[in-house]
């Protein structure tokens, strides 16, 4: 048995400021992938995540108890099917911000929720945000508090749209040229982060006034404005705006970038042959980076490994 393909996302942008009712972009990311499966023999990393799943399981037999109105699921066959060994085959790095976690409930949901909203209907902006409210409610499991966006992403396999908490749609976005020399890019920051503390670090910022209006004036402002330039292909402005969004998150987000990465960082700013940014809640795993000429970041940052995921 092997079920259909969930894909990984990238947050473009919105890390932390959609807490915060910013606007986000989130897109699909098909280079990693990963299906329920289930095999004869079974090996380490197969059984270490069947073992995952039968937690996840009574998990979910817990929310359907509690919240009955929200989502239920044939339970009896994910009983059956975890007993059996099934686990989730996965190319999807944990705690990399690119969403295994994601990619697992929206398999999961897909193969036995009851009643289920499905992609091929017209989704209203109700349907996705009863998705959403689904989805956060069942990826709370791995990582505390869940905004539910990564397993919608994986889910519908489309960009999303996020303009304010209440507020997503599925959304197209500029056409890829593959001859193009501007790339957005992930540089892998070879540390496994983890979202619930860096969540917490942010909440805990968020009690200073400072911060607060730093957030409000700058961080949402350049995530704003990264958003809009990047929907309407205007790649010149996208470029000033995410330096912008550089700088502010070098000054105010260290605890969120590793290190090792503080020089690399500002060399980027420095140089303007790259600017990077968090992708997802870092503190690890990969970090985004943006460039208007590849080859250019390319020998820039030669002592990294850049996997480009989007050309224009
Ligand atoms: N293949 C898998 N099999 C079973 N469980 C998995 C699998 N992949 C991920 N998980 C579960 O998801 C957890 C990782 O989720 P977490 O939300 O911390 O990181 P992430 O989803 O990779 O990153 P992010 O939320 O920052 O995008 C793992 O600890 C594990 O419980
Ligand atoms: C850091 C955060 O904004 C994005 C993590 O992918 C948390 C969230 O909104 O779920």
């Amino acid at each position: 048995m092997k079920g259909p393909l969930f894909y990984s996302k990238i947050l473009l942008f919105g890390e932390y400021g959609i807490i915060q009712d910013s606007k986000g972009l989130s897109i699909p990311y098909n280079f990693y992938n990963g299906a329920l499966k289930m095999d004869e023999n079974p090996s380490d990393e197969a059984k270490k995540s069947n073992e995952s799943l039968v937690k996840f399981t009574a998990y979910l037999e817990q929310l359907q108890t509690e919240q009955p109105e929200l989502v239920t699921f044939n339970l009896e066959a994910l009983q059956k099917d975890v007993t059996a060994g099934m686990y989730f085959d996965s190319s999807i790095p944990q705690g990399y911000g690119v969403g295994s976690s994601g990619a697992l409930v929206a398999a999961i949901y897909d193969k036995y929720a009851t009643n289920k909203i499905t992609v091929l209907e017209n989704l209203t902006r109700e349907k996705l945000l009863q998705l959403k409210a689904i989805f956060s409610q069942m990826e709370s499991f791995f990582h505390g508090k869940s905004s539910g966006l990564d397993p919608l992403n994986s889910y519908l396999s489309l960009p999303i749209l996020i303009n304010s908490k209440d507020n997503i749609e599925p959304t197209g976005i500029p056409s890829q040229s593959t001859s193009g020399k501007g790339a957005v890019f992930l540089i892998d920051s070879g540390i496994v982060g983890e979202t619930a503390p860096m969540v917490n670090i942010f909440m805990e910022n968020l009690k200073d006034q400072g911060f607060r209006t730093m957030l409000k004036s700058q961080f949402i402002k350049y995530t704003d404005k990264c958003v809009e330039n990047f929907l309407h292909g205007d790649f010149k402005n996208l470029f000033q705006n995410t330096k912008e969004l550089s700088k502010v998150v070098l000054n105010n987000f260290k605890p969120m970038i590793p290190e090792q990465f503080h020089q690399v960082w500002q060399k980027g700013i420095d140089t303007n042959d790259y600017y990077l940014k968090l992708c997802g809640s870092g503190g690890g795993g990969y970090i985004l980076g943006f460039t208007e000429d590849l080859e250019k970041a390319k020998s820039s940052l030669k002592d990294y490994k850049l996997e480009v995921v989007y050309q224009f």
